[in-house]
């Protein structure tokens, strides 16, 4: 039996969850595998409900199970809380830090029936399979950081922080990964400007030859949000940091048809944590809208990375196609001629399949 701790959070992030346990129990039926889905609360929810949003009940819970799954956290209604209680600062970074989770893969790829759903070209998108490795527990986001009041305004400071080892073992991640893949690593970095960035380059540039099946390449952040949409296919997989590992995988994403689309496995040494790379779009929450798609496929990296059922992963990623060739669409994927499903429909024609064997 495995364990999943379940963090629905907020906006559609229970909405999405809900068809991520559905899929994930119906992938356990076809194996003859038990899953046991231990609900917790985070992020809005969990300062509404505890004061907190990350409560210590949540954090153990994380910590005993075999893997966590993310909904997401956040919305308007806590983005003037202090910072330490915001959901993003107060409880999704801190999770990931105190997890350890230190390498968040973030693979876009075009299923063959949304490569019209992509606001690319068909012919630039098809295929594609690009595979982004972001740095998660380091950078922008976790360094030290004041605000001061000076004459006439204020003086705000963020500091980013690498260490060669912090960089080695990502790296080292994506190495392996790209060895399993189509063999080519492009690391984007600044290091025309970013101190951080010229260390990141030499740490990815000594380790290349101890993987020597795998070509790689640097290339500077703004070619590369530029390279992405004039050719993806160029790219198997991206290494990054924080930040620019952030903004490139909404990009990524996009590629496939919609930010709904593209799941995520946050990797260390210990429980691993499986995401949506999206928010809780507080503008589509509660209405059916959000697609499932990407929390689902969050649950079928769990398969994979953390209980070793690569089985009950590709029958969820195949499920998938499957109910895209069939033409159902969540509406942001919608095209002319296609069925419209809402949240839990989509969940439910995924499952079913699954199911089946
Ligand atoms: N991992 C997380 O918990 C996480 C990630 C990103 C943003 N956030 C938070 O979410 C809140 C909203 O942020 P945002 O609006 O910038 O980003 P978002 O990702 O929530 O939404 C961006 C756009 O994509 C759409 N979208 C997102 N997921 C979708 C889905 N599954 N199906 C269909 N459409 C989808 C939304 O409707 C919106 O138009 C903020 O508080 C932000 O901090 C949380
Ligand atoms: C909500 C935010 C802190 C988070 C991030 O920047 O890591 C999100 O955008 C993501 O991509 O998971
Ligand atoms: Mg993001």
């Amino acid at each position: 039996m495995y364990k999943i701790t379940v963090l629905p959070g907020d906006g559609i992030g229970p909405e999405v969850t809900a068809q991520a346990t559905r899929v994930l129990a119906a992938s356990g039926r076809r194996m003859g595998v038990e899953f046991c889905f231990r609900e917790a609360l985070i992020g809005g929810a969990a300062y509404d409900a505890a004061g907190h949003p990350l409560p210590e009940e949540t954090l153990a819970l994380c910590r005993e199970g075999d893997a966590v799954l993310l909904g997401a956290v956040g919305g308007p209604k806590w983005d003037q809380l202090p910072v330490h209680l915001r959901p993003e600062v107060g409880a999704l970074l801190p999770l990931r830090k105190k997890l350890g989770v230190y390498a968040n893969l973030r693979p876009a790829r075009v299923f063959p029936a949304l490569a019209g759903a992509s606001t690319l070209k068909p012919e630039v998108v098809s295929g594609l399979d690009i595979l982004v490795v972001r740095e998660l527990t380091g950078g922008l986001y976790f360094g030290e950081k004041k605000r001061e009041d000076i004459p006439g305004g204020q003086r705000v400071t963020e500091t980013l922080v690498y260490t060669t080892e912090e960089i080695r073992r990502v790296a080292r991640r994506a190495f392996e990964l790209a060895g399993k893949r189509r063999k080519k690593l492009t690391s984007v970095d600044k290091a025309n400007v970013l101190e951080s960035s010229r260390l990141w380059r030499e740490v990815v540039t000594a380790m290349a030859v101890d993987y020597p099946d795998v070509a790689v390449n640097h290339m500077l952040v703004d070619n590369c949000a530029m390279q992405l949409v004039r050719n993806p296919r160029q790219f198997d997989v991206l290494l990054t940091e924080n930040l620019f590992g952030d903004i490139l995988s909404d990009q990524a994403a996009q590629l496939t048809g919609s930010l709904g689309m593209l799941p995520s496995a946050s990797l260390g040494d210990g429980t691993a944590l499986y995401e949506p790379i999206h928010g809780s779009a507080p503008d589509i929450a509660g209405r059916q809208l959000a697609n499932p798609v990407a929390a689902i496929l969050s649950g079928a990296m769990l398969l994979r990375y953390s209980c070793g059922l690569e089985e009950g992963a590709a029958a969820i990623e195949n499920a998938v196609t499957a109910v895209l060739e069939q033409g159902y669409r969540t509406a942001d994927i919608m095209e002319p001629g296609k069925r419209q499903v809402g949240t839990a429909e989509m969940g439910r024609l995924i499952a079913e399949l699954v199911g089946e064997k």
